[in-house]
């Protein structure tokens, strides 16, 4: 009796294949090639397929969405999420930019990594998006004082601060999301499919970032 997987599972595993995908074909035309994802609580069962893809993993560069400007010991470090799902199995050899430094803000460390960013393998194959209940994604947030600047720059990163949220953060500009040959979504649940729904039927990008990327093609992933 083989064990019914979930729904939720079974679109992790479709998820890590197709980015394991585009990671292959680029794979066989570039010398390193960039994958682009999010934290949160959603991409775990991703990232631990993902793992489990054999691939020359020593020639991608990994780095993430946004991050929160917390120590990678810290619970919520999206890094710390990608060193212990990500970063091991087939793909511990992967080459994992994380998007903080010793700074005490991230105004202060800000043009540090964004140099780190910038000298990535750009275009990225692929650019893994999450989505929260508010329509934000990476830590393009609708209350952040600096969300028309992350939407506009064409800087790689942009400090953020948002009312909603407990840390400072550092996001990668909508401009520098945007440079990649493939984007993903990977949302679950009713909510968020009514976010997504709501999104799809208005343009305002500041009442809803994840509208930013609804103009061009994106894999939308999503189980119940
Ligand atoms: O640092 C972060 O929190 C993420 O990059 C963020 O953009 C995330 O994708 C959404 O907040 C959804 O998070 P969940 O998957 O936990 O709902």
């Amino acid at each position: 009796m083989t064990q019914e997987i979930s729904p939720r599972d079974r679109l992790s595993l479709q998820l890590a294949e197709a980015v394991a995908e585009a990671l292959r074909v680029d794979l066989a035309s570039r010398e390193r090639v960039l994958l682009v994802v999010s934290g949160g609580s959603t991409p775990v069962p991703f990232l631990r397929a993902l793992a489990e893809t054999p691939l020359p993993w020593s020639r991608v560069d990994v780095t993430l969405a946004d991050e929160r400007w917390v120590a990678e010991s810290d619970d919520d470090s999206n890094a710390r999420l990608i060193r212990e799902h990500l970063l091991r199995s087939q793909a511990r050899q992967a080459n994992f930019v994380a998007l903080t430094n010793a700074a005490d803000t991230p105004e202060e460390g800000e043009a540090e990594v964004a140099g780190r960013v910038a000298a990535l393998a750009w275009p990225a194959s692929a650019v893994v998006l999450g989505m929260g209940g508010d329509g934000h994604t990476a830590s393009l947030f609708p209350d952040s004082r600096e969300l028309e600047l992350a939407l506009s720059t064409a800087e790689p990163v942009v400090a953020v601060s948002t009312p909603s949220q407990p840390q400072a953060r550092i996001s990668l500009s909508a401009d520098r999301l945007h440079q990649s040959s493939r984007h993903f979504l990977h949302i679950t649940g009713d909510a968020k499919r009514d976010v997504l729904g709501k999104a799809m039927t208005g343009d305002d990008m500041r009442a809803l970032p994840i509208r930013a990327f609804l103009a061009a093609p994106l894999g939308i992933y999503w189980a119940p």
